[in-house]
């Protein structure tokens, strides 16, 4: 059996980031730039007025100026400012020729119609006037590739008119929850049956990475039936299928994955929980598809989905390629550790975090199917091999949920 860190290295391995596809603004929300991005034009475009007000020569000394047209934002001077006379401008609008700066119209004062005092005492050039270019230049590169397109950046992309870019896509991950015993949350449990919860989650955990989750409903334990959704899955960047890699009669998946041409890279890892975790990877027509067997119970699939399928995303995504984060904290009650394989045991912070250190309370877990627990939990605790008693403000690192 292989240990975490070996599994990490063969997911490693078969990971590269998805070709880069050139997408519109619309679609670009938490993509990663494929490639680096310069602007064409200055920001701003032209000089403009920075409020809404009169543009004055500051050099002229005239007592009076006469306001000799109003410009708004999206419309062009037509005169320039001369000797005695001043434009007003609005907010946002280009600022005309012959102006060094715009007053804000509250510090001018009207003397007659269109006619004011010359604000010019005390105003410095430049006052009031955004310079053109005085962000960036044209040819000045805006977005480095790699980046992750936040909002902000969908708006600097749009002010330089990039209505499209490359990206690295969204990987689309096919979910498959196994098993005869499933029935989905509307219907009513018959004897030995158990609801679908699988399906869900990592139909949702897919959509929180920013990837796309492709629905394949439940498979039967029934080799016709997986084999014909997992097919339809390996037509996906990533086949998630849960449940059905262990031993029992009826753990048909890696089988059929053999028989659909799936390279199996490794099948059981050192860990609690999740052992039976089954990775493996399909190359046909030019595609790739990384597959994953998450063991059945849900806070097996969970973990594995957390340690192992999440990194795989991201990278497919274009991000580097990164083990779970983890956060170092401290125990605050005592915590007994029992087996052979690392643990990885829901925690919840134990307020008030003192001195920035992290205190961490194992939570009361039941083990895989202690889905209740978990959803309590705030971090996962990495608990190494071996059986040893942990005492409180004893060390542990933590992958934050
Ligand atoms: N002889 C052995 N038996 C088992 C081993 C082993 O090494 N040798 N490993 C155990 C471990 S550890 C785990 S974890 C489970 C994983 O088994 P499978 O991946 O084959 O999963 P199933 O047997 O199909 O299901 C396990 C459990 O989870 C429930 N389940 C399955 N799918 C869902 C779902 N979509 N939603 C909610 N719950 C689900 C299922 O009903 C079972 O109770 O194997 C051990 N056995
Ligand atoms: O590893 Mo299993 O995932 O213990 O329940």
């Amino acid at each position: 059996m292989i240990s975490v860190d070996e599994a990490l290295d063969h997911i490693r391995r078969c990971v590269t980031s998805l070709p880069s596809v050139r997408t519109p603004l619309a679609e670009l929300l938490y993509l990663r730039l494929a490639e680096s991005v310069a602007s064409g034009v200055d920001s701003p475009p032209f000089d403009k007025s920075m409020v809404d007000g009169y543009a004055i020569d500051v050099s002229d000394a005239s007592a009076t100026l006469r306001e000799i047209e109003l410009v708004t934002a999206g419309h062009v001077p037509s005169k320039a400012v001369s000797h005695g006379h001043t434009i007003r401008v609005m907010t946002g609008a280009p600022v005309p020729a012959g102006a060094s700066a715009v007053v804000k119209w509250e510090d001018c004062e009207l003397t007659g119609d269109d006619v004011i005092r010359n604000p010019a005492a005390g105003i410095k050039p430049g006052s009031c006037i955004l310079r053109r270019g005085s962000s960036f230049h044209a040819g000045q590169v805006v977005l480095e590739a790699g980046k992750r397109l936040g909002p902000l950046d969908i708006a600097l992309l749009a002010e330089i008119g990039q209505a499209e870019v490359m990206v690295t896509p969204r990987p689309r991950v096919a979910v498959l929850p196994t098993g005869d015993e499933l029935v989905a949350a509307h219907e009513p449990l018959g004897p030995g049956q158990i609801r679908n919860s699988n399906g869900p989650m990592l139909l949702a955990a897919v959509a929180a990475a920013g990837a796309t989750a492709v629905d394949l409903g439940v498979g039967c334990d029934d080799p016709d039936d997986l084999r014909t959704r997992i097919n339809q899955g390996l037509a996906s960047d990533v086949l998630l299928v849960s449940g059905g890699v262990s031993a029992g009669v009826k753990d048909l998946v890696p089988g059929i994955l053999a028989e659909l041409g799936v390279e199996e890279q490794f099948h059981q890892v050192r860990i609690k929980p999740g052992k039976p975790l089954y990775f493996g990877v399909r190359h046909a027509e030019g595609r790739r598809t990384l597959v994953f067997g998450l063991p059945g119970n849900p806070v097996s699939t969970f973990v594995s989905y957390q340690l192992f399928v999440l990194p795989a995303l991201r990278a497919l995504a274009g991000a580097p390629f990164e083990p779970a984060a983890t956060q170092r904290a401290v125990l605050a009650m005592p915590f007994e550790h029992r087996g052979k394989r690392p643990t990885y045991h829901p925690c919840k912070v134990n307020a008030p975090t003192e001195g920035g250190v992290l205190h961490l309370e194992p939570l009361n877990w039941r083990g895989s199917a202690d889905l209740a627990t978990l959803t309590r939990a705030t971090h996962l605790a990495a608990f190494p091999a071996g059986d040893y008693q942990l005492v409180h403000g004893d060390a542990v690192d933590a992958i934050p949920l």
